[in-house]
């Protein structure tokens, strides 16, 4: 497998911190190739350990053991850490294109993103609501055909609305979309997880999944309809089903994964069970990209405070999921 790329995220975050942490813990994780795709500046002011600039990925294979490779991007600003500014979500963004980039060249094996703050992104005019979809986007993949999953050792959960305000949700919920997103759900474990016939618990929007209508139409009007769109297909669906009710130990252990109708439906329970494991995978993509399941950490930043975890398991998730592709494909 080629090395996999990390882009370093926003730079007043905790993205090198916990990068420069996972390279340090690689042995005893037993990690593959990584290389890092930011600023000098942005490591340097949270590790003391060895860097290496690198021109390409390629010469990340013979420095790896020896050095934290770098492909080294321009900041020209002091970074004062838990601070965002433009310049650093510039940085930020230059990282991300440029290992997408790389990622889709087959230069690098895989894609993980350390976390970018949407809202500074947005001010250097990124229209993207997350990172998520501008790799899509940078693909060529609609953004109805990925999903955003986050996966961890007791649970895989996906929201079909994702970066969405609460009051929007029911008018964006449509058959098609519910649909679409349980279809790369069901995809994204076979190819990703090599699950054969992936057993996908659907959530219901409203309290009781609608209590037969009393407490909302929309599992009648558009849950049920888009699981019967899916009839035949290679899955298992149940539910519509109460959302505060599937989610316990003896209710995860009968799915795959929970497509979930909102953001917050879908992540809490699997922050609160797994934060500092829990990793975001994207489906639907020809690339394979994670990234760790939780965001800049402002409060906590050049601290020396940020766990690495999370952005381990990002790594082993995108090289076992690479390595089960390039297997599929052989
Ligand atoms: N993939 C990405 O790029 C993501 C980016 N974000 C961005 O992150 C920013 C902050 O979001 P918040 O909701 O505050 O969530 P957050 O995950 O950054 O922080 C929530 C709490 O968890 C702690 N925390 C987070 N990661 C930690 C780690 N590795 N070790 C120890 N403690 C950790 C923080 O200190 C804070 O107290 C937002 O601007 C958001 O856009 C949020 C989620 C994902
Ligand atoms: N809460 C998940 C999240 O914000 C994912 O963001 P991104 O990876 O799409 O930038």
């Amino acid at each position: 497998m080629e090395p996999i790329a990390i882009a370093l995220g926003d730079p007043a975050g905790i993205g090198a911190e916990i990068t420069a942490k996972a390279y340090a813990a690689r042995q005893d994780s037993a990690l593959p190739c990584i290389f890092a795709i930011g600023s000098r500046r942005a490591l340097e002011g949270v590790w003391d350990g060895p860097i290496e600039t690198i021109e390409t990925p390629c010469d990340a294979r013979e420095v790896c053991a020896r050095a934290l490779p770098l492909i080294e991007l321009e900041l020209r600003e002091d970074i004062v850490p838990g601070q965002p500014t433009m310049e650093g979500a510039r940085c930020a963004l230059a990282a991300l294109e440029s290992a997408t980039g790389l990622v889709r060249s087959g230069k690098a094996g895989a894609l993980v993103t350390a976390p970018v703050s949407k809202s500074q992104l947005a001010t250097i005019g990124f229209t993207h609501p997350g990172q998520t979809e501008f790799i899509a986007e940078r693909c060529g993949v609609a953004r109805t055909s990925i999903a955003m999953m986050l996966t961890a050792p007791t649970l895989r959960t996906v929201p079909v609305t994702m970066h969405n305000s609460i009051a929007s949700v029911p008018e964006l919920l449509t058959t098609e979309l519910v649909a679409a997103r349980i279809r790369a759900t069901a995809r994204g474990l076979t190819r990703n997880f090599g699950i054969e016939r992936p057993r996908i618990a659907i959530a219901g929007l409203n309290p009781h999944a609608g209590e037969n209508g009393m407490m909302g139409d929309e599992e009648d009007r558009i849950i049920r309809p888009a699981m019967d769109m899916l009839a035949g297909e290679n899955m298992t669906l149940f539910g519509p089903l109460s959302p505060d009710t599937m989610f316990h130990e003896r209710a995860r252990e009968t799915y795959d994964a929970a497509v979930c109708m909102y953001h917050d439906q879908a992540l809490i329970p699997l922050k609160t069970l797994h934060f500092d494991e829990g990793v975001n995978l994207t489906l639907g993509l020809p690339i394979v990209r994670t990234s760790p399941d939780h965001g800049t950490a402002f409060d906590i930043a050049g601290r020396n405070m940020a766990r690495p975890d999370a952005m381990i398991a990002a790594i082993e998730v995108a090289a076992s999921c690479a390595r089960r592709r390039a297997l599929d494909e052989a």
